[in-house]
């Protein structure tokens, strides 16, 4: 019996309640391997999939994939303990399984992790007939995915439509939010869960697809309307080795057996953005492709002449802004964000534009950008406001590039306001970007506190040490910040940085956003920016008022 999913539950136990029994047969057809049956007899119908043997339901098919640590035909005999009805596996997991004496019908594939998105796609049937489905929008880039699914949701439910979301903060399939693990989740997850959405009456969803899920095969099977690009710049180098391969990694969303149509915002800061946009013309064809270039780049091109749309008549209202899109046609949409960061205005074109060439029309879609204000959502831990003088916001800004641009959104206009910072780098992760990130910090703020983000399972100390070696080399070369404070634990950080701020002064605390515990060695200590924030603002405001 296949347990149907319970709201609050997570996203790892959510599925349909009505899968598609295929035999084991089906699936050797469907994938083409080579089916060794059970010594004990038929097998019963599969009617879920797991690539995690502590996940299994009775029926389900346990993906044995080999992986950095161990190879999943480890743990095979868990799986058919737990209910398991067949295998899937590479050769070697074929013969550990033999010699385990593991007694479920195997299939064996040469790359079986390509092909649990597509099994899992059948078993939940989450790709019904044309017609009956939902809209599927999905976006990648280094930074801005999940404002964005954020943006295309409430876009797409000012135009009347029912919501999903799969992302890094939440999975919304329902009226519960599930917390997320993952970016993007495994393959058997994307399926259950595009499943349930539809049985639970989602039109439509917004996903974030990050560069892990298209190497790790997470969305293989899944096929959607339009697929948007933020931007490519330093991250998880630790898993693609260089810009190029990560730049590979992301294109794979812009081809035919992925998407229908996309949208790509062109920089001239971001010379990825000019080659993913002459990749997706050359796979989808140049009809499917539209182009938004950003401010300073209404000249950008493609290599196949200007961007489709410009932004015209930027203004800022309040902390956020307002501005026109114009096609080259003559068509325009004004928009308004009331997110800081002019980062925002890109995300804001961005998921305008995908909701746009979902095929919505333009009187239809400015109705509803008119009445509803869908961008001035709040998107929890990105660029939120948590106080005022000191102007004081929690950011995810966690690499190089979202760092330098939410420090240049939160400098005070009054020349006497001063930027302070607090932040650290992650440990485990794309070392390099840790004395980076301490240079950049050490030129657009002016003071510099580093602390501990997740170390995992490195000593915190040295992570500190490399980002304020990269911040006191920037200084010694005549960076603005004039001073670089190593302060930990975060929460001393965030206090210290109240403390020496000045009214007129901003503060930001970057890096973690929405999270609210960090890793340290596997323990995880409760910690949220936004709590430590509020509270030491709270003190001070409360000291202040003592001292009239
Ligand atoms: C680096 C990375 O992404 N690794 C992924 C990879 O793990 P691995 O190769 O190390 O797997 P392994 O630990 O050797 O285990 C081998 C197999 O045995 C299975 N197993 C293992 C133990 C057990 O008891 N039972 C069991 O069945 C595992 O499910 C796995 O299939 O394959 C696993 C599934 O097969 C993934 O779950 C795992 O992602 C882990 C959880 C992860 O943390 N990934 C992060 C870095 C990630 O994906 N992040 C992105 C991007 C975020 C961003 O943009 O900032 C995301 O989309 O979230
Ligand atoms: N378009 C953008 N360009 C550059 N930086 C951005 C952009 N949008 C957001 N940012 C910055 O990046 C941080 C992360 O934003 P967001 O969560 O939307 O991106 P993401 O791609 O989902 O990130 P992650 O993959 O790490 O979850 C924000 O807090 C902000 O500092």
């Amino acid at each position: 019996m296949v347990a149907s999913a319970q709201e609050g539950a997570d996203a790892q136990s959510m599925r349909p309640s009505r899968p598609v029994s295929h035999t084991v047969e089906d699936l050797a057809r469907l994938t083409g391997a080579q089916l060794v049956p059970a010594a004990s007899g038929a097998a019963a119908a599969v009617t879920g999939v797991v690539l995690n043997s502590r996940e299994v339901q009775p029926g389900d098919l346990y993906a044995a994939l080999p992986g950095a640590q161990v190879h999943g035909a480890r743990f095979a005999a868990d799986a058919a303990a737990a209910g398991a009805v067949a295998v899937l596996t590479d050769p070697d997991g074929a013969r550990a399984l033999a010699a385990a004496r593991v007694d479920l019908p195997v299939l064996v594939s040469t790359e079986p992790r390509c092909w649990v998105g597509p099994v899992a796609a059948a078993v939940y049937d989450s790709h019904p007939a044309a017609g009956a489905g939902q809209g599927l929008f999905a976006v990648t880039g280094t930074n801005g995915k999940t404002t964005t699914t954020y943006f295309i949701t409430s876009i797409l439910r000012a135009l009347g439509h029912t919501t999903g979301l799969i992302g890094t903060i939440e999975i919304l399939a329902g009226d519960t939010p599930v917390p997320s693990r993952l970016t993007t989740p495994e393959a058997p997850h994307v399926h259950s869960l595009l499943a349930l959405m539809r049985e639970r009456g989602i039109t439509v969803t917004a996903m974030e697809v990050s560069s892990h899920a298209l190497e790790f095969h997470r969305v293989d099977g899944v096929h959607y309307d339009v697929a948007g690009f933020t931007n490519l710049t330093q991250d998880h180098l630790d898993l693609h080795g260089s810009m190029a391969e990560y730049f590979a990694a992301k294109a794979q969303l812009f081809t035919r057996e992925r998407t229908r149509r996309a949208v790509v915002v062109l920089s001239d800061e971001d010379p990825w953005s000019v080659a993913m946009a002459r990749h997706a013309r050359e796979n989808l064809g140049v009809g499917n492709v539209s182009t938004v270039a950003l401010r300073g780049s209404d000249s950008a091109s493609c290599g196949d002449g200007a961007a489709d749309w410009t932004l015209r008549s930027l203004t800022r209202k309040g902390i956020g802004t307002s501005f026109v899109l114009q096609h080259t046609d003559g068509r325009e949409l004004r928009v308004h964000t009331g997110l800081p960061g002019e980062f925002n205005v890109a995300n804001a074109a961005l998921a305008v534009l995908m909701v746009l060439d979902s095929g919505v029309a333009v009187e239809t879609l400015q109705r509803a950008l008119d009445e509803h204000d869908p961008l001035t959502t709040s998107v929890p831990g990105r660029m939120q406001l948590v106080g005022t003088a000191p102007t004081s916001l929690v950011d995810f800004a966690h690499n190089p590039d979202a760092l330098v641009r939410a420090l240049r959104s939160v400098d005070p206009q009054d020349e006497h306001g001063r930027v302070i910072v607090v932040f650290g780098a992650t440990g485990q992760r794309d070392t390099t970007k840790r004395p980076v990130m301490g240079r950049v910090a050490a030129e657009e703020a002016d003071i510099v506190i580093i602390t501990d983000d997740d170390p995992h399972a490195e000593d915190p100390a040295p992570i500190r040490e490399q980002v304020a070696a990269g911040a006191r080399e920037a200084v010694a070369n005549g960076a603005r910040a004039t001073d670089v404070l190593v302060i930990e634990p975060r929460a001393t950080a965030i206090r210290t940085a109240v403390r020496m701020a000045r009214p007129e002064d901003s503060i930001i605390v970057a890096g973690r956003g929405h999270e609210t515990a960090q890793d340290f060695n596997g323990v995880s200590v409760p910690l949220d920016d936004r709590v430590e924030l509020r509270d030491a603002l709270a003190a001070l405001h409360s000291q202040t008022k003592e001292q009239k």
